[in-house]
């Protein structure tokens, strides 16, 4: 994949042995007392690791989105979803059912109240949904469960085949699912569709491993022998943030389907309409209805998700706070997690970087997405040397980023998620100010000069200085444009002020050192390190954190190195 500007990488775990192959961590681990192997049910002697499923039968379907533009309704099939990519800022209304269950939008059978989704760039709501109650979580389980019931029978190569399938599929609508994600999330519609080429990537990824993924033949005393089997878990549950709704809805599913299992996914409530489409999606590249459910909601029907009785496993992305709510209801159900959470990593640069590259990978690292993501590295660590040459060009380049409507295609930052999530973003940069550092530049609430995006959530990119490792908004993850820049004099001293967090997600170094680049790599406590780069994210690597920002990833450091290319620059 090209090095581009966008961040993290799909889960994969460590590899469970010297011959294993790396595969995702949706199968059971299974230690099972078994009988002698003898008899037409062959069973393991060892503790078994099963994984498996596919169908490739294909269902006609009916599946509309509703857009209203200029005041006139347009109705159009889902093959003609590239009619969305005429869409401009201002006219999308979705209307239609927002959960996915057998095959097909569905309005919950019961609910636990509403919530109004926006178009962040204008502050108009696009959809109204209803909140999931227990009954259809249920619902929504069982039809899971027969899904997973023909899929897990299935090969790993018809398995494949259906990932491949919808991987052509969101390719060939690349556009238009990129163009509803900006209108629903507020990012450019420049990064939305690098977002979307990462998501179907993924896809051709776990499609190519599914049917690899084999057991183990273990020879035993006396001409015995015992095997291992790949199982899948059953029904798996997917919680997705807001900030890359479509991406995490892939990057979950992918992986959980390849090996056989079931999803149900829960978007954020703030961005409920592009998983819809990968539902359709997977219905249209042949895969059995139920496989890949949609329930919407928020913390309550998570819950309600987390809790039930027949679901295996629950893969969360979202914030520590959450994240270890999801841990516990998990633990009294002795179900596996797996946790992607917050961070507030460190980008560290060298007195003797191309300064040129610096700059721009701490752009990257900082505002893609308005600064709305996990492994944003946003403590910048700069040697004193360079340090007043950084700031000077960082602060040029900032003010150059093409503020405004995400739809148009130089527009290089959009509006925040939400006007609560801005009033928070503000707070932050507030108590920065009174806390003794300085705003060199932004900070401010902005009104693009278009009328129409009046009401969105938008602000200027922030970059503080005089900053030092205790205030609020070098400790916090603010998850807005807020870069805040700290002096440093040597490698061991950055060192431990970088690890001096109780986050753990990324880190980054630019140095033309090629031995200090490695070394300092292997110190940092984070799961992925950028090295002359940042926000990458090559589908085949894994994605992890240290500390509070996820899952346990075993005794060894999940780190990915990304380096040798150059950052992509985000003013134009
Ligand atoms: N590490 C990663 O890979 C990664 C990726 C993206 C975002 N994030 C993190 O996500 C956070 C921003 O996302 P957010 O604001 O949507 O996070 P959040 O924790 O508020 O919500 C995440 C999801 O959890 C659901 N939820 C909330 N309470 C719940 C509960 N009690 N039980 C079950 N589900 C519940 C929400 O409805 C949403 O779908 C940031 O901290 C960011 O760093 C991490
Ligand atoms: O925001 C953090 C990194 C990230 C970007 N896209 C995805 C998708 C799925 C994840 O679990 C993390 C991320």
């Amino acid at each position: 994949m090209p090095a581009h500007s966008r961040p993290g990488f799909p889960k994969a775990p460590p590899p469970r042995g010297p011959n294993s192959p790396r595969i995702p961590s949706f199968y059971r681990p299974r230690p099972s007392a078994t009988p002698p192997l003898t008899g037409p049910r062959l069973r393991s002697a060892l503790p078994a690791r099963k994984i498996v499923g596919l169908l490739s039968e294909l269902r006609p379907q009916q599946m509309f989105l509703r857009a209203v533009s200029s005041g006139l309704t347009s109705l159009f099939r889902t093959p003609g979803l590239a009619a969305v990519t005429a869409m401009s800022t201002g006219t999308f209304v979705q209307l239609d059912p927002l959960n996915y269950r057998d095959g097909a939008r569905v309005e919950p059978v019961d609910s636990s109240g509403t919530e109004k989704a926006f178009e962040p760039a204008t502050g108009r709501v696009i959809a109204t949904l209803q909140c999931s109650g227990e009954t259809e979580v249920h619902l929504a389980v069982k039809s899971a469960k027969a899904a997973f019931e023909i899929w897990r029978k299935k090969s790993g190569m018809e398995r494949g085949q259906v990932l491949l399938e919808a991987a052509r599929l969101i390719k060939e609508q690349k556009d238009a699912i990129a163009t509803m994600e900006t209108i629903n999330n507020g990012k450019s519609i420049f990064e939305a569709r690098l977002d979307i080429d990462t998501s179907w990537q993924c896809l051709e990824y776990y499609a190519g491993l599914a049917a690899s993924m084999a057991g183990e033949h273990v020879q035993l005393p006396n001409g015995s022998f015992g095997y291992t089997r790949r199982e899948p878990l059953g029904v798996c549950v997917g919680i997705g943030a807001w900030n890359y709704p479509f991406q995490i809805a892939c990057w979950k599913s992918a992986p959980a389907l390849a090996c056989g299992n079931a999803m149900i996914f829960k978007p954020s409530p703030f961005t409920p309409v592009s998983a819809l489409l990968l539902a359709e999606i997977y219905t249209k590249a042949g895969a059995p209805p139920g496989l890949f459910n949609v329930v919407q909601g928020g913390a309550a029907t998570g819950q309600f998700l987390c809790q039930h009785r027949d679901v295996a496993k629950v893969s969360f992305t979202g914030s520590v706070p959450t994240g270890m709510k999801i841990m516990e209801m998990s633990a009294k159900g002795i179900k596996p997690v797996t946790l992607e959470l917050g961070g507030k990593s460190p980008l560290i640069i060298f007195s003797d970087c191309d300064l040129e590259d610096a700059v721009k990978g701490a752009l990257v690292a900082n505002f893609l997405t308005q600064g709305q993501v996990c492994c944003n590295g946003t403590r910048v660590f700069v040697q004193k040397e360079i340090i007043d040459k950084f700031t000077k060009e960082v602060v040029k380049q900032t003010q150059n980023i093409r503020i405004g409507d995400p739809l148009l295609e130089d527009t290089r930052m959009g509006p925040l998620i939400n006007g609560p999530h801005l009033e928070r973003v503000l707070g932050f940069i507030k108590s920065a100010k009174e806390e003794g550092a300085t705003v060199l530049y932004g900070g401010e609430p902005y009104e693009p000069t278009d009328p129409k995006l009046k009401h969105g959530y938008y602000m200027t990119p922030c970059i503080l200085t005089n900053c030092r490792d205790d205030m609020t908004c070098v400790r916090e993850e603010i998850f807005g444009p807020v870069m805040s820049i700290l002096p440093f004099k040597t490698e061991a001293e950055v060192l431990e002020r970088a690890n001096d967090t109780t986050f753990g997600l990324a880190a980054g170094v630019f140095t033309r050192d090629i031995q200090r680049a490695h070394r300092v790599a292997a110190d940092l406590q984070a799961g992925t390190c950028y090295i002359n780069n940042y926000n990458v994210s090559p589908v085949e690597l894994p994605f992890g954190g240290y500390k509070k920002s996820g899952e346990e990833v075993g005794m060894h450091k999940p780190a990915t190195v990304a380096s040798a290319a150059t950052p992509v620059f985000l003013s134009l």
